[in-house]
Order: structure tokens, then sequence, then C-alpha cells
């Protein structure tokens, strides 16, 4: 199942600069390993925006929301998530 997830990130300006540090490294750790398992296949910054656009490959609503409340980073997070179906228009991928 795939979702579409817009995650904007609120970390707060008088956070101690040692906690921000340690929240955004194993926050980039725990994304990194998820788009290794395949379950993150992509994640974008939005140009101007400390915000990122993903797609999460996930098996459940219930793993999607799992992995979400996991990220270290959750604590400061507006999380908006969107079911994906797929468009009629499609034209299939082609044979690898
Ligand atoms: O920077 C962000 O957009 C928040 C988050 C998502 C992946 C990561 O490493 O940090």
């Amino acid at each position: 199942m795939l979702f579409h997830v817009r995650m904007d990130v609120h970390l707060p300006p008088d956070l101690d600069p040692e906690v921000r540090a340690d929240v955004v490294a194993r926050e980039k750790a725990y994304s990194q390993q998820l788009q290794r398992e395949g379950k993150w296949p992509h994640l974008w910054r939005v140009v101007g925006e400390y915000s990122n656009i993903s797609v999460f490959d996930v098996e459940s609503n219930d793993e999607l929301h799992e992995l979400l409340s996991g990220l270290p980073l959750f604590p400061y997070l507006t999380i908006r998530v969107t079911p994906l179906a797929t468009h009629p228009s499609k034209v299939p991928d082609p044979p690898r």
C-alpha cells in the first residue's frame, strides 16, 4: 500500500543545540534504514520549507502508523497522510 505523507518540522527555536543535533542524527539514521528496507521509497524536500514530501510503501495503516510514530522527530512533526490508489489512466510500467 502506498501513502503520500507530508511532514512539517517544528523544532522549537530554543531547543538545546545538542538535543537538536541528536534528534536530527537519529532521525536521519532511522529514515535511511527504512529507505534501505524499501518502506520509504521517496523522500523529497519541499523547496523553501523545513518540510518533506514522502511516499511510504507498507502493508497496512497500522504499519504506517507504527513507522511514523517511531520517528525520532515525531513530537515535533505535523503529519498529513494521503492513501494512494491506482489511477485508471496510468500507463503500466514497462517490463524490466
Ligand atoms: O528533514 C526532514 O524533512 C524530517 C525528517 C525526514 C527524514 C529525515 O532525515 O528528517
